[in-house]
């Protein structure tokens, strides 16, 4: 099979003395949506942080592309091709959508899907309906589409999604849910972290649930979604 774009091996982390994740380790190839599961406290945003070099103290190897970030400063790792969109969401509340789009501007990349604003706007169509509405106004889900889209702005390889469902209306998640795949469709690779399994199962190829920071299931979504024993015991139904 082709190299991953994220390869990721027996990733510890810890905050001050508490150890969070033991052992984790993941893989994500060309053009799969891939999520990370669990319950709240499971781990899931504290192995995307780790990823992203947020959390120095760690240990494991993380690969993009086959060349190994984990040394690197997080602005380095973004810059590689890296994105990532936090459970909480930081766009810059007193600039516009336009100002916060043109911070995410990052130069094309080979073997990754180019974005401008233009196109963003054509996959973002309530974006385009409010260019110059700033921040401060904008509701929790344009606030989560407006971060999305300012880090396709970077030409991402891979995008980390942090419980992009979480906290946004329910006709929001099914319009996020359908723009999800509609990057997939547009070659963007995935790696997103949920607790709802119907949000999960309508967009991944591929899951692993985390309990407790370790991996304890690894398969594809249906694999996961015929498997009761693992849904009642990791996940909330
Ligand atoms: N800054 C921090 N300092 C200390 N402990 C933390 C910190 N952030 C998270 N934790 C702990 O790490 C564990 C994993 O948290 P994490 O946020 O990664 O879980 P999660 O699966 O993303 O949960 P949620 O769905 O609630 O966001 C939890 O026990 C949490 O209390």
């Amino acid at each position: 099979m082709n190299t991953p774009i994220l390869e990721v091996n027996g990733l510890n982390a810890s905050y001050g003395r508490a150890q969070i994740l033991f052992d984790v380790s993941l893989k994500v190839h060309p053009n799969e949506v891939v999520a990370v599961m669990g319950r709240n406290g499971a781990g899931k945003s504290t192995t995307f942080k780790a990823i992203m070099g947020h959390l120095r103290n760690r240990s494991g190897s993380v690969r993009l592309r086959g060349e190994q970030i984990e040394k690197l400063p997080v602005y380095q790792v973004a810059r590689r091709g890296l994105g990532f969109v936090p459970e909480d969401r930081r766009i810059f509340s007193e600039l516009t959508v336009l100002e916060n789009l043109d911070l995410g501007r990052q130069p094309p990349r080979d073997g990754a899907a180019t974005w401008t604003i233009e196109t963003l706007f054509e996959v973002f169509p309530n974006l385009a309906a409010m260019p110059h509405r700033p921040g401060s106004d904008m509701s929790g889900g344009e606030q989560q589409m407006l971060t999305i889209a300012r880090t396709l702005m970077g030409n991402p390889y891979l995008v980390l999604l942090d419980e992009p469902s979480e906290g946004v209306a329910p006709v929001i998640v099914e319009r996020l849910a359908r723009l999800i795949l509609d990057l997939k469709a547009q070659g963007l690779t995935i790696l997103l972290s949920e607790q709802n399994l119907a949000f999960a199962a309508a967009l991944a190829d591929r899951v692993y649930v985390l309990d407790r920071g370790q991996i304890v299931f690894d398969g594809t979504m249906a694999e996961l979604s015929a498997n009761e024993a693992v849904c009642r015991a990791y996940l909330t139904m």
